[in-house]
């Protein structure tokens, strides 16, 4: 990515002007090293209150270019507040602070007419249920076209072949007949791939998909994944994937970060954080859902069938001070209720636990910041 001031990649219209076409960008995978990929998103102090509570506070997170970050948690954590409020998405009722940045660009605050056009051409956005986020009234190769049109002046045809190649591109059949046809008339995978196709029509830099496939049977729920890997590596394009699934997250995403309560317990390297998590947290979850890794090699640490986390998740506003999990947690120390953890970085990952789980390895390039 060529350094450009956000100024000058911000043409006249608004839009972030390219520093590479997508063919020119490395494209993902989970063995290149996290430095090589410069952050396409950063997220600081990002706070999202609904009436008087924060449901989401979340101090550094970075997307970088042409990777896959996975938002993981169990329900309520706040991953959808969260995705939402990155393009002012979130709820009426939601106050959102703190800064994000797309390519150096200011995106909170940013007017809405602005910001509209950075929705759908810089970052596209692919929800649970396709049936309810498509139009029910309007066949799907015109929703497709809207899309286009909304963002590019081009001619009628080009877009009609454009609406085809994209058909084509989330692997719908036969495009040229489906296009005539209204969601209620195609299976839940095809809506699916039609939101897709919807969200990559302009080439976004990045993709939110939250929870893409959980609305979908199990057979159909691989093949949106994999098409989402697919067009990820072949477009270099960021890919911010919120799901429920260990297994998924260490198997398609380079990167993990994981909430709760609406906090960040620890982010880093996918295969690093599930193999060997350092936050307390992180490890409750992974043993609580041994079943979602039982093809991976994180199986054969897992010595017992089930152990849930103790307690449920309380409603907003009623997390404890300090640390939100301490009250579930079986190694709650006494400073857990007083303060937010320190934050350390070791290496490349980053946990927030004032008792962690043990290095498997002694530590290395540790650095610590007030929680
Ligand atoms: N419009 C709203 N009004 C009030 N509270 C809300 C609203 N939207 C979300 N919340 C609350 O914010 C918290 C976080 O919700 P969110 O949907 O982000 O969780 P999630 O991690 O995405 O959960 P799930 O995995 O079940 O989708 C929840 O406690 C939820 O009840």
């Amino acid at each position: 990515m060529t350094a450009t001031t956000p100024a000058a990649r911000q043409g006249a219209t608004g839009h972030i002007q390219r520093s590479a076409t997508p063919d020119d960008q490395p494209s993902a995978s989970l063995d290149r090293p996290q430095s090589i990929a410069a952050p396409l998103m950063e997220i600081r102090d990002l706070v999202v209150s609904i009436g008087e509570h924060q449901v989401v506070a979340i101090r550094e997170l970075d997307i970088p270019a042409g990777r896959r970050v996975a938002l993981i948690g169990e329900s309520g954590a706040g991953k959808t507040v969260a995705a939402l409020s990155l393009l002012d998405l979130q709820p009426r009722v939601a106050r959102v602070t703190g800064s994000v940045r797309l390519e150096g660009l200011e995106l909170i605050g940013m007017p809405d007419r602005q910001l509209n056009r950075i929705r759908g051409s810089e970052v596209g956005v692919v929800l649970q249920d396709p049936a309810s986020a498509l139009n029910p009234v309007m066949k799907v190769g015109r929703q497709i076209d809207e899309a286009l049109r909304m963002h590019h002046r081009t001619s009628r045809r080009e877009r009609r072949e454009r609406v085809l190649e994209l058909m084509e591109q989330v692997q719908l059949p036969d495009p040229e007949r489906l296009r005539r046809r209204f969601p209620h008339q195609l299976s839940g995978g095809q809506r699916q791939r039609v939101m897709i196709a919807i969200a990559i029509a302009c080439r976004p830099r990045l993709l939110i998909a939250d929870e893409p496939s959980s609305a979908l049977d199990v057979n159909v729920q691989a093949e949106i994944l994999d098409l989402l890997v697919r067009l990820s590596d072949e477009q270099g394009m960021s890919l911010l994937l919120i799901s429920h699934n260990l297994g998924v997250v260490r198997s398609m995403c380079d990167d993990v970060a994981v909430l709760y309560g609406g906090q960040l317990m620890e982010r880093g390297p996918s295969r690093v954080v599930v193999d060997q998590p350092r936050h307390r947290y992180t490890q409750a979850l992974i043993k609580a859902n041994p079943d979602q890794l039982a093809d991976s090699p994180v199986e054969r640490t897992l010595t017992h069938p089930l152990w849930p986390i103790p307690g449920e998740t309380p409603s907003v506003g009623q997390f404890p001070s300090g640390c939100h999990f301490r009250d579930r947690c079986t190694h709650a120390l006494d400073p857990c209720a007083d303060e937010l953890p320190i934050t350390r970085t070791v290496e490349t990952r980053t946990f927030s636990c004032w008792n962690p789980a043990p290095a498997a390895e002694p530590e290395a390039n540790v650095e610590e910041t007030a929680g």
